[in-house]
């Protein structure tokens, strides 16, 4: 199992700060969605320069003009670009091609997708890799649940899982097995955000 640390709504100095301070327990380093709109492909290629051992992982999110933006992202530096699980087929294709021209991966992004019917139509169109995800505005709601699982079960998909989960969610979520997990705010809000990536981290399977 990997933990991959999100990266969102923080300065660069910081970002970086705490990809730093993380590096020993974190095996992929997310590069936030609103800090790529805030600094653009500057910081994943600047990200790229100072850990050139990591995965990095931009979250574009991408929903249209996929060819483009996986292309963007994978060329600044990114291993992993992620696409919307709602985009046009035609969307999922292009990127998934585009990412296999460049040697980089898709994460496709699952949410708000709650029929398990589309997860095998993109298990269909060659895509290896989501992310099931409560979002930020959703997580006011409940934060990420294992009911969730159930659109992955039975595929053959690399799972991700993110939203809101922290040292208290965190083992409950590891008993289903998720392949990776991602981790935002219960960790770059921290006073000592090392410490708490490393509790984390003891909580994985290895
Ligand atoms: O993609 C995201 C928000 O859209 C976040 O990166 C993801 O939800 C993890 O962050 P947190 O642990 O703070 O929820």
């Amino acid at each position: 199992m990997r933990l991959q640390l999100a990266l969102d709504r923080l300065s660069k100095a910081r970002c970086i700060r705490l990809a730093e301070d993380t590096k020993q327990d974190v095996d992929i380093i997310e590069i936030g969605t609103g800090v790529i709109k805030e600094y653009g492909m500057s910081i994943i290629r600047e990200m790229r320069e100072l850990f050139p051992d990591k995965t990095i992982l931009a979250d574009m999110k991408t929903c249209d003009a996929a060819k483009h933006e996986v292309k963007q992202a994978l060329e600044a530096g990114a291993d992993i670009t992620t696409v919307m699980g709602f985009s046009a087929d035609a969307s999922i294709k292009d990127a998934l091609q585009e990412a296999e021209k460049l040697g980089g991966q898709i994460m496709i992004d699952l949410l708000e997708i709650q029929s398990k019917q589309r997860v095998e139509e993109l298990a269909s169109l060659g895509v290896k890799l989501v992310s099931l995800h409560v979002g930020k505005d959703q997580q006011s709601k409940g934060s990420f649940h294992k009911d969730l699982f159930k659109l992955t079960e039975g595929t053959n998909l690399t799972v991700a899982v993110a939203g809101g989960i922290n040292a208290e969610s965190l083992p409950s979520i590891v008993e289903k097995d998720p392949d990776i997990i991602i981790v935002g705010s219960t960790i770059t809000g921290q006073e000592n955000p090392q410490k708490m990536a490393g509790k984390l981290k003891s909580y994985l399977k290895k």
